[in-house]
């Protein structure tokens, strides 16, 4: 299980900070799959980096803390902590980055890369009983062992992004984190990627948490999912109620901006733009483009409110004592 308790993380620009992650709290239990959702910008790239501690400069953790629940062989309790987390990369926690023929080196064949990345963490074998099994497995996830004799540019975007989740998850890791694995791929092979990271954390009954701006990806896959906004996880919860009772404003603006079948009118998007980063504004973030903003949203930051089991959201509207010194102060 994968713990994240109030943390917050700032690229240091020497002379400002652009403050992407922002007193974050979530889990991310054993045997499900977590989603990360929310506009461009909103820093849930960030946020996965600071899950697998992939903290480089200028990236930094300014509070809180990351950990890791595991056991060791004998069962007994295992935690890691950020700083070392990074120790434990592919068989612990694996990361598939955004962007597959970015992350690839472009001039070594797929085997090489499987072999650097991984054998030094794994239990000492000749090359050849290697490459044997991980053959078996690229056949085990529908993918021909022919592709490790290729060169990156010689798969198609959809193969790429499939052998990056072969090599994330071949060490069998407890958790897998994946950014934007279905981005700029047809609907096809979206759907043929989201079967295939589906049925590997099936098979594995491991954690995965993917993250997508695309809420259509979260509805098929993820069990629970997080909202992010503005470097704020704004509600988190199972993925039925998100859809389907969405209590923040902007949760219920996004989920009204989707195409429903049988719905003919017209969407429409969150009209204005998030806030800087870089100056945060007081007040809850979504504040200057939320039609039932109230003036308290402006000045005081909204605590989080428990409105379903394990579904809660961040917003002065699900307080009534808020609701009522609202009241007050305009009454007065
Ligand atoms: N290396 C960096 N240096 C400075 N600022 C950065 C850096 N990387 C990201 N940022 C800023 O941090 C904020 C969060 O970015 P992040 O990439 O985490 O968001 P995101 O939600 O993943 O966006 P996208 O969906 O577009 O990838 C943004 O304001 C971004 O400009």
């Amino acid at each position: 299980m994968l713990r994240l308790k109030n943390v917050s993380a700032q690229y240091n620009m020497l002379t400002e900070y652009v403050k992407a992650v922002d007193h974050v709290n979530f889990e991310v239990r054993k045997n499900e799959i977590f989603g990360i959702a929310g506009e461009s910008g909103c820093g849930k790239s960030t946020l996965l980096k600071v899950m697998c501690d992939l903290i480089n400069y200028p990236l930094e953790i300014s509070e809180g803390s990351v950990e890791i629940h595991s056991t060791d062989k004998n069962g007994n309790p295992l935690v890691y902590k950020n700083g070392d987390i990074h120790k434990s990369w592919w068989k612990i926690i694996s990361y598939v980055p955004q962007g597959a023929m970015h992350v690839m080196n472009p001039v070594t064949r797929i085997k090489s890369q499987f072999f650097d990345a991984i054998s030094k963490y794994h239990d000492k074998k000749n090359k050849k009983e290697l490459e044997a099994e991980i053959a078996a497995y690229l056949k085990e996830l529908e993918l021909s062992p022919e592709v490790l004799n290729a060169y990156p540019h010689q798969l198609s975007g959809g193969m790429r992004q499939r052998v990056l989740i072969a090599l994330a998850t071949f060490l069998h890791p407890e958790i897998v984190l994946a950014d934007e694995p279905t981005t700029a791929l047809d609907v096809i092979v979206q759907r043929g990627i989201l079967t295939m990271l589906s049925r590997v954390q099936k098979k594995m009954g491991n954690s995965m948490v993917i993250v997508s701006h695309d809420m259509g990806v979260h509805y098929q896959i993820t069990n629970r999912m997080g909202i992010m906004y503005a470097g704020q996880m704004i509600e988190v919860g199972p993925t039925e109620q998100i859809f389907t009772n969405p209590q923040h404003p902007y949760t219920k603006m996004l989920i009204n901006a989707l195409p429903k079948v049988g719905d003919n009118s017209q969407k429409e998007g969150i009209p204005g733009t998030p806030p800087s980063l870089k100056q945060p504004p007081a007040g809850c973030r979504f504040a200057a483009r939320c039609p039932v903003a109230m003036d308290l949203c402006r000045t005081r930051e909204p605590a989080r409110y428990e409105v379903g089991a394990g579904h809660f959201a961040n917003c002065h509207l699900l307080s009534d004592m808020d609701i009522a010194a609202e009241v007050e102060r305009h009454g007065a």
